[in-house]
């Protein structure tokens, strides 16, 4: 599904945020990514989604080769991801359902199909009874809730969740956790990246990736 071989990232300043990256994901598999601030996890996810592109290196996530020549098929493969981003932020003046079936406005599924997985979404996510409430009414943890049923709600093979937990307490953002890899199965592949390890314990199901200043420096199956 995601095969990386040291790719690297730098930007147009001249930052390297990546460096030598090689790694396979695989459909069904669950990865954490930590590591400090700046350590290039974010970064990571941008390669994933085509937002940028390797330095050097080569990425093929989803079959495709990620680099800029691809700019056209990459964004039609984005319909194929479903991600969870800060800057990918909700749409004010507008209720949950109609955020939810935004993102799927170019699924080219008939509307009436569209609504009612949207629908879905927002149950799976637990927020069936806020779908006709404005998003700026809705707590944080259900913001981001409608983020996520924004990002399944078009069954994508990839879920990427950057900083999903955000400053949620532990509690809603053990919630929000449970919410995301609950929604593994055997072809879909959810990538996330967080500060909150205490979050990930000997229980927790998948793989850690731990990245230092730009470099995947120890990874785990299974537990931190
Ligand atoms: N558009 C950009 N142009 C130049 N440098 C950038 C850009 N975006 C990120 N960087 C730099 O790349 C490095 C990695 O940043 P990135 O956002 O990937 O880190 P992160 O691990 O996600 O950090 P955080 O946990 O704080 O979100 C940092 O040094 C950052 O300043």
């Amino acid at each position: 599904m995601i095969e990386a071989k040291d790719v690297s990232l730098r930007y147009p300043d001249g930052t390297t945020a990546l460096t030598n990256i090689s790694l396979r994901i695989e459909p069904g598999e669950i990865v954490y990514i930590t590591g400090p601030s700046g350590s290039g996890k974010t970064s990571f996810l941008k390669l994933l989604m085509g937002i940028e592109y390797p330095s050097s290196g080569s990425l093929q996530v989803l079959g495709q080769t990620m680099s800029k020549d691809q700019a056209a098929v990459i964004r039609q493969l984005r319909m194929q991801m479903g991600p969870v981003f800060q800057e990918f932020k909700l749409i004010k003046g507008r209720t949950a359902l109609e955020n939810v079936v935004m993102g799927m406005r170019f699924l080219g599924l008939p509307t009436k199909q569209i609504y009612e997985d949207a629908c879905i979404a927002l149950a799976k996510v637990g927020l069936e009874h806020k779908s006709l409430a404005y998003v700026e009414n809705l707590s944080w943890g259900e913001t981001q809730r409608v983020a996520i049923a924004r990002a399944i709600a078009r069954k994508p093979a990839l879920i990427l969740a950057d900083e999903p937990t955000g400053n949620l307490d532990v509690e809603n953002a053990l919630n929000i956790m449970d919410l995301l890899t609950s929604l593994k199965d055997e072809k879909t592949a959810i990538i996330i990246t967080t500060h909150a390890t205490h979050l990930i314990d000997s229980s927790t199901e998948g793989k850690l990736l731990q990245m230092e200043t730009g470099s995947i420096c120890w990874e785990r199956l299974g537990s931190v």
